[in-house]
């Protein structure tokens, strides 16, 4: 199967109101890995995801994916920081990609069963999905973005309001789906979990990238002032 990968965003802008969100991005992004996004609260984290994904338009500069757009965009999943779900079953939220992508109702339906065991989704098969746990609910939107087999996910700080066994379950699907081949694109707060899983680092300060790299050089030294102190936990503005 051809790859809508690498994608390649050129002098990438982001603006609103005549702000600019983030940019100018010039960023290739291979057809493997884990490439986590850190920055600072506001540094433009959220805005790179959405820029990439096509949930905003560009003001200037370029984000081009090596297929067609509208084929390209059938590649690509998002999970949002608040996970959203439909007012129904969870049976119904995960058959629903797979009816977009075309797929018959039976086996549509027989694929969400495995996808909700993998989940440990089955005990919840018929319940409304908006009455799930805070982890359930994650659990939920990850099994439904990844259920299509992307080629590439955005995650939006999938564990944020998570506790800790909750984070584990994501994280070991999100690897899993990075070692099936889903190119993970992930912005997170949690810098445990960045070292965790990340194969390479973009450091985003004031909409711009600061500093850009594999994940070890990075978290053993990384090369400017500012993202040591933010390693450190001091505060970066
Ligand atoms: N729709 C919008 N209109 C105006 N400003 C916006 C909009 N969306 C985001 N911003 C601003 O753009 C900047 C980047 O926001 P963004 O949410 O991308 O950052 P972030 O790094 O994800 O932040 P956080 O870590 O707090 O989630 C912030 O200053 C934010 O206030």
């Amino acid at each position: 199967m051809v790859s809508a990968l690498p994608l390649t965003l050129a002098g990438a802008t982001l603006r609103r109101r005549g702000k600019v969100l983030v940019g100018p991005v010039d960023l290739k992004l291979g057809e493997r890995g884990v490439t986590v996004v850190i920055g600072p609260n506001g540094s433009g984290k959220t805005s790179l995801l959405r820029m990439m994904h096509g949930l905003q338009r560009v003001a200037a500069g370029s984000v081009t994916w090596s297929l067609p757009d509208t084929e390209a965009r059938r590649r690509q999943a998002y999970v949002f920081q608040q996970p959203i779900a439909l007012r129904r079953s969870v049976l119904a939220n995960l058959v629903f990609p797979l009816r977009l992508h075309g797929m018959p109702r039976a086996q549509a339906t027989a694929m969400a069963r495995t996808a909700a065991s993998r989940f440990d989704l089955t005990a919840k098969l018929e319940q409304s999905a908006p009455s799930l746990s805070g982890g359930e609910m994650q659990r939920l939107a990850l099994a439904r973005a990844l259920i299509a087999t992307p080629e590439i996910l955005f995650a939006d700080e999938p564990c944020a309001a998570l506790d800790g066994s909750a984070t584990r379950q994501i994280e070991s699907h999100l690897v899993e789906a990075a070692a099936s081949g889903t190119r993970l694109v992930m912005a997170t707060h949690d810098m445990g979990q960045a070292r965790r899983i990340a194969d390479d680092v973009i450091f985003l300060l004031h909409g711009r990238i600061h500093e850009t790299g594999p994940a070890t050089a990075f978290f053993d030294g990384p090369d400017t002032a500012e993202a040591r102190a933010f390693l450190r936990g001091d505060i970066v503005d």
